[in-house]
């Protein structure tokens, strides 16, 4: 599903964010990616999603070779990974329906499958009561589960979730960590970079540490690892 083999990342500026980094993750896996701040954990996710392309190195993900990918076929590669921020991202002026339906409005879908799984998914992350709310009226955690609702309503196979708990009080943090959940035993892989001991050592799931830009620990039923 994601294979990167020997891969470097320099930025414009000279900073090398990823330097020989070799990983393999398999459909259907929840992998927590830790490290220290800076050590290029947003960048590998990056990589994923082609916001940004290696300097060096192969990153193939769902038999796509990112090297040769087109600019064009980047669209079709981004609705198969849905992508959640610590900083949710919504679109302030549009109600929760209006932010989730938007996904699939630029993909030309019809308006009656739009409504059916619009729905569906605010179902799946209880909020389907909030649907006409606009998200200033609604809890980080409820913001939160409005961003996961539209990054999993096009049925993609791959998410990625960027510090996802990184604003938010531990209840309301479980609270996204079992919808997390929900979505992977659906079968969707999950990565997700996070500062959180707590969650880490809680919910076992595979550890992959990036330090310096390499991956320096990869365990099954991994421990968070740090001191911070
Ligand atoms: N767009 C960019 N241009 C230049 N340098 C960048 C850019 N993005 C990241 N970097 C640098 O690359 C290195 C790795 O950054 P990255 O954001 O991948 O780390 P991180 O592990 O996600 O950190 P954090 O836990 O703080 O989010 C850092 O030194 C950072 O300053």
């Amino acid at each position: 599903m994601i294979d990167m083999q020997g891969v470097y990342k320099t930025y414009p500026n000279g900073v090398t964010a990823l330097n020989g980094l070799d990983v393999k993750i398999e459909q259907g896996e929840f992998v927590y990616v830790v490290g220290p701040s800076g050590a290029g954990k947003s960048t590998f996710t990056k990589l994923i999603y082609r916001e940004e392309k290696p300097t060096k190195g192969t990153v193939n993900v769902i038999d796509l070779d990112m090297a040769s990918l087109k600019q064009r076929s980047v669209p079709k590669l981004r609705r198969q990974i849905g992508v959640v921020y610590q900083d949710f991202r919504l679109l302030p002026t549009l109600t929760v329906y209006e932010n989730v339906a938007f996904a699939l409005e630029v993909i030309e879908e019809n308006p009656k499958n739009i409504r059916r799984r619009v729905m569906d998914v605010l179902d799946q992350v209880r909020l389907k009561n909030k649907a006409r709310f606009l998200p200033d009226e609604l809890s980080g955690g409820e913001q939160q589960r409005v961003s996961i609702a539209r990054a999993i309503v096009n049925y993609p196979k791959i998410l990625i979730a960027d510090e996802p708990t990184g604003n938010l009080d531990p209840d309301t943090s479980w609270e996204i960590m079992h919808i997390l959940e929900e979505i992977n035993e659906t079968g969707t892989t999950i990565l997700m970079a996070t500062h959180s001991q707590e969650i880490v050592n809680t919910i076992r799931k595979r550890v992959i540490a990036i330090e310096d830009g390499m991956v320096v620990r990869d365990e099954a039923r991994g421990e968070y690892g740090y001191e911070y």
